[in-house]
């Protein structure tokens, strides 16, 4: 993906085209072992992912020496299918929910943290459940990452693997989920909670 840069900034472009097209590679290396783990065909989740947009974040979190009135990014679940997030430095600030209480995740040399986000949630029927998120400005340091976000869906289709069972989601077109998505988040509400068959 070309993410449409004016050819100019060459050296810039390549290193994102070049990023771009490892962070496909590794989504489809974790979509195999995710397939194996739910018992699906390894092509089937792959597929889901394959040829789908990416979206990219540069995210600079300037040091802040108030962080009690500050916060670096607002607790959230990510829209999409997979998060692949990168530390550019050993800042921390990244924090996920779990029963209620904010767990730090540390930077790691040389580690990404994936993230699930909605799409795969609905995708794998509930199994897999997307994390809510946040970060933290940190009172010394800044802290950069990027942020790799892919989509994916089943032929225009937002909805559960039909090889999971009954389907706990309704099914959505993927325009429409994109834009619900964003609707939701501005009001601060969640799309995916919506679709979910009672
Ligand atoms: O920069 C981070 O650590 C998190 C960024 C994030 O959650 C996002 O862009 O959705
Ligand atoms: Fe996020």
């Amino acid at each position: 993906m070309s993410f449409g840069l004016p050819i100019r900034q060459i050296s810039f472009r390549d290193a994102l085209d070049k990023y771009s097209m490892e962070m496909s590679n590794l989504t489809s290396r974790l979509t195999v072992f995710m397939a194996s783990d739910l018992g699906v065909e390894q092509e089937t989740l792959m597929g889901t992912f394959q040829g789908k947009t990416q979206s990219v974040a540069f995210h600079y979190y300037p040091p802040c020496h108030h962080p009690d009135k500050v916060i670096g990014i607002t607790p959230h679940h990510d829209g999409l299918g997979l998060t692949l997030l990168l530390h550019v430095d050993d800042t921390p600030g990244l924090q996920v929910r779990k029963n209620g209480r904010w767990y730090p995740l540390n930077p790691l040399p040389g580690a990404f943290v994936i993230n699930v986000g909605d799409i795969l949630q609905i995708l794998t029927n509930g199994t897999y459940k997307s994390a809510e998120h946040r970060v933290l400005p940190d009172v010394e340091k800044g802290r950069a990452t990027v942020v790799m976000f892919q989509n994916a869906c089943v032929a225009g289709i937002v909805k559960p693997l039909p090889e999971l069972g009954e389907a706990t989601y309704k099914a959505i077109d993927h325009v429409e989920y994109v834009k619900g998505n964003f609707r939701a988040l501005a009001e601060g509400t969640r799309f995916v909670d919506g679709l979910k068959i009672m």
